[in-house]
């Protein structure tokens, strides 16, 4: 007999290797149907913003290819999809995992409610290149070190790509939302109108057609991927991080580009080992979901870490007067982007020349970032920070002005920012509250960089002595 079923969307918005909805084709009609709940209520602001995105595009995408809208609604899973499966005589709720520890508490939710009753739900592979069982030490427990990592998810392989179907048959759109047209972050800082003004485009054609362009200069990634006044990366995280594309169609397209053109091999290698810190970061999430609150490693919770203080601020204001983390800053600001290196010496400034705790700089990057990720996010400020598995040591503190001068040699990058028309962009989003001055103001910067090192270099000598 043929069923209805259930997608419950989350950060899956695609018809490519979409292991949850080729489940619900099996089952019969398909409804898609994203839950705004209270835990994506919580998450930061530009990723609603970019969420909200990802919901229009993909709603487009399934409307032009069924000619229904996708179904949003507003509430808890728990107490509407048991509902919602009832009437219409759906037995199987699929999604793709995304495993992050607030969707696990509301996955868990609603199997409690779904308890023994007909209705059940099913989780599918999709987030991650490889499922994490298969990836463990020789003692069976979980890597927390990237290169033996690395080489075992290579050794194992990723799991091959579904294509996507060829035939829809969806159920009619219920509710009264509208996917299209969500304002799902009315409480930006900035407005969501400078977002919008620097966005690339969303959705799954857009990812795909990025993954192609990158190709284009991936022979030039590994030499330029540190430079943020090139375009060398390929700027696919925000669509990884909704799920416009699989980790699993990354992996085989590049190698098979680097198959058929042996010129790309190095760049695409080069691509894929960063894919595997993604990977790495979602393992060591799953090992340790406090990742984003808790230092990994134990000791460090008890680093004088300095708490909320006004040079902190004046950090998250892109106001530190340090020509390389203001630029960042702003850049972020302005398009909820900023390029790796200039994250970590972002990071860096903050942890270790201002001594402040890693989690503000983590918070206030989960409410600015677009192509925000919880596991990521949470291991690259615990690399920084040097309380992480596999993290840089505290002692390596970066110089931001040496950093400038070698991965952006002309100061283009910091130009665009700091007197281009990057800064004006800026400035067009600074509340007259923070009587922020007109211009860029440089620090006296040489001395505090020095004093700076000084007193983190001190403060880990004080903490070693007593652990
Ligand atoms: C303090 C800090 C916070 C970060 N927060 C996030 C975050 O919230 N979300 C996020 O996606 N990335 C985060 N990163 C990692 C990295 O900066 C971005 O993934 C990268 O800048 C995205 O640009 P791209 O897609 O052009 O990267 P590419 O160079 O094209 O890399 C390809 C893909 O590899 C992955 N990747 C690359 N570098 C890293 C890395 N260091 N850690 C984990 N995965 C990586 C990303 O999925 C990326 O899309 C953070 C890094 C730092 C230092």
């Amino acid at each position: 007999m043929t069923m209805s079923a259930i997608l419950w969307l989350c950060r899956d918005f695609r018809f490519d290797d979409n292991a949850a909805l080729a489940a619900a084709l099996a089952d019969g009609p398909v409804l898609p149907v994203f839950v705004l709940d209270a835990a994506t209520r919580a998450q930061g602001s530009a990723s609603r913003w970019r969420l909200g995105r990802a919901l229009a595009a993909f709603d487009a995408a399934w409307r032009a290819r069924t000619g229904e809208h996708i179904t949003v609604l507003e509430g808890e899973a728990a107490e509407l999809l048991p509902d919602l499966a009832t009437r219409l005589g759906a037995r199987r709720i699929h999604q793709n995992d995304w495993p992050a520890p607030a969707q696990q508490q509301v996955q868990a939710a609603l199997r409690h409610v779904l308890g023994e009753g007909p209705v059940r739900l099913h989780l599918h592979p999709g987030h991650l290149l490889v499922h994490p069982s298969r990836i463990r030490t020789g003692t069976g427990g979980s890597y927390k070190v990237y290169t033996p990592f690395a080489r075992a998810v290579r050794q194992a392989g990723a799991d091959r790509p579904l294509p996507a179907p060829g035939r829809l048959t969806a159920l009619p759109a219920g509710g009264d939302l509208r996917a299209g047209g969500l304002n799902l972050a009315p409480d930006m800082f900035r407005g969501a109108a400078v977002l919008a003004g620097h966005a690339l485009p969303a959705g799954e054609a857009a990812a795909l057609d990025r993954l192609d362009d990158f190709f284009d200069r991936a022979r030039d990634y590994p030499a330029h991927r540190d430079r943020p006044d090139i375009d060398a990366t390929s700027g696919l995280s925000e669509h990884l991080a909704f799920g416009e594309i699989s980790p699993r169609r990354i992996w085989a397209t590049a190698r098979l580009r680097a198959e058929v053109e042996p010129a790309l091999e190095a760049g695409a290698g080069k691509f894929l080992a960063e894919l595997l810190w993604r990977e790495f970061a979602w393992h060591l999430l799953l090992a340790f979901p406090q990742m984003p609150e808790a230092p990994w490693r134990p000791e460090w919770a008890a680093f004088p870490w300095a708490g909320e203080n006004a040079a902190a601020t004046a950090w998250t204001r892109a106001g530190t007067g340090i020509a390389l983390v203001d630029a960042g800053l702003r850049e972020m600001r302005v398009t909820g982007r900023m390029h790796n290196r200039v994250r970590m010496v972002v990071a860096s400034w903050l942890t270790k020349h201002l001594l402040t705790d890693w989690r503000i700089g983590l918070r206030h990057f989960e409410d600015s970032l677009t192509d925000w990720d919880p596991a990521a996010n949470a291991m690259n400020w615990q690399w920084v920070a040097g309380c992480g598995p596999d993290a840089s040591p505290f002692f390596r503190i970066f110089n931001p002005e040496k950093q400038a001068e070698t991965f952006d040699p002309q100061g283009r990058y910091r130009h665009y920012w700091l007197q281009g028309e990057g800064a004006l962009a800026y400035a067009a989003t600074l509340p007259a509250a923070w009587n922020s001055p007109a211009g860029w103001v440089e620090a006296d910067s040489a001395p505090l960089l020095a004093d700076g090192r000084a007193r983190a270099l001190a403060a880990l000598a004080t903490f070693n002595r007593g652990t």
